[in-house]
């Protein structure tokens, strides 16, 4: 696990859609997985003025996202199709067709599971795959508890995410307490994982996840597994790490040696 910490949010937007930037540069076919929520939202927009400036294109991309509410039509605004769309599809060179969401709407949502798992495998897998953090440890929508080997399916959402997420929606808007969403294990199958954390209210999770032991109770921490997972955080979410100047000292001799080989 590499654990990248820098002064702002803003650093950490920008450091992790380099990573993207980079792949696809390298490799404009890629199969990107990507996640909602607030943190990303800088990246997506640095990745948007990349294609708008010609530094990158995203026409022959494929993307699957982690999770979708259960209930909520992608045209419904709290949707997260309707947050990709807005945040990042809309602005890009994107075949929209190639981009895919967990069907909240599926009227068989069990089996939609199966098929949204079978269309990641036809795609060929994912080559990185994009991660916030809830303030529980949850990555996707897989809160504590959840299987270290689980696949995409349904899963209920605890009270303390409902919460979290109340601020998205209306005071009398229905607010799903269920959700599909990528298993643990799909996200361990993708190639790479840059899992995104900033603030002090991410601190705990943090730590739990980096420092703490391997554990369904904070199941972001299966990531200690994963063999290319990056954790890019900002000061404020690093505060309780306690290997901290470690991490640093790792990320200042790994960028020495990407100099030496010219590949900074
Ligand atoms: N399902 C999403 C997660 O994928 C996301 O990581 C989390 C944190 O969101 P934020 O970045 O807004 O803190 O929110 C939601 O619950």
């Amino acid at each position: 696990m590499q654990v990248v910490i820098l002064e702002s949010p803003q650093a950490v937007a920008e450091y992790g859609a380099h990573i993207f930037i980079r792949r696809l540069q390298k490799q404009p076919r890629s199969v990107l997985g990507l996640a909602t929520g607030s943190t990303p939202v800088a990246l997506y927009q640095t990745l948007i003025e990349a294609n708008q400036a010609q530094a990158v294109s995203f026409q022959q991309v494929t993307t699957y996202n982690l999770d979708e509410y259960l209930g909520l039509d992608g045209d419904h605004p709290q949707s997260y199709r309707h947050f990709m769309n807005e945040q990042l599809f809309n602005h890009i060179d994107i075949d929209k067709n190639n981009t895919f969401v967990p069907p909240g709407s599926a009227s068989n949502p069990v089996s939609a599971c199966d098929e949204y798992e079978q269309m990641i495998e036809q795609s060929g897998g994912i080559d990185i795959q994009l991660l916030g953090i809830g303030r529980n440890g949850h990555i996707g929508f897989n809160e504590p508890s959840s299987g270290l080997r689980s696949r995409t399916r349904v899963k209920t959402l605890t009270q303390a995410t409902i919460d979290d997420n109340a601020r998205f929606f209306a005071a009398d808007e229905f607010q799903p307490h269920l959700s599909i969403t990528m298993g643990i294990g799909t996200i361990l199958d993708s190639a790479q994982v840059v899992l995104l954390a900033t603030g002090s209210s991410k601190a705990d999770a943090v730590f739990a996840t980096v420092e703490g032991p391997m554990s369904a109770s904070c199941p972001a921490s299966a990531l200690q597994m994963h063999q290319n997972a990056v954790i890019v955080i900002d000061e404020e979410a690093a505060a309780k790490l306690e290997h901290k100047d470690f991490y640093k000292h790792i990320e200042r001799e790994n960028q020495k040696l990407l100099t030496q080989l010219g590949l900074d």
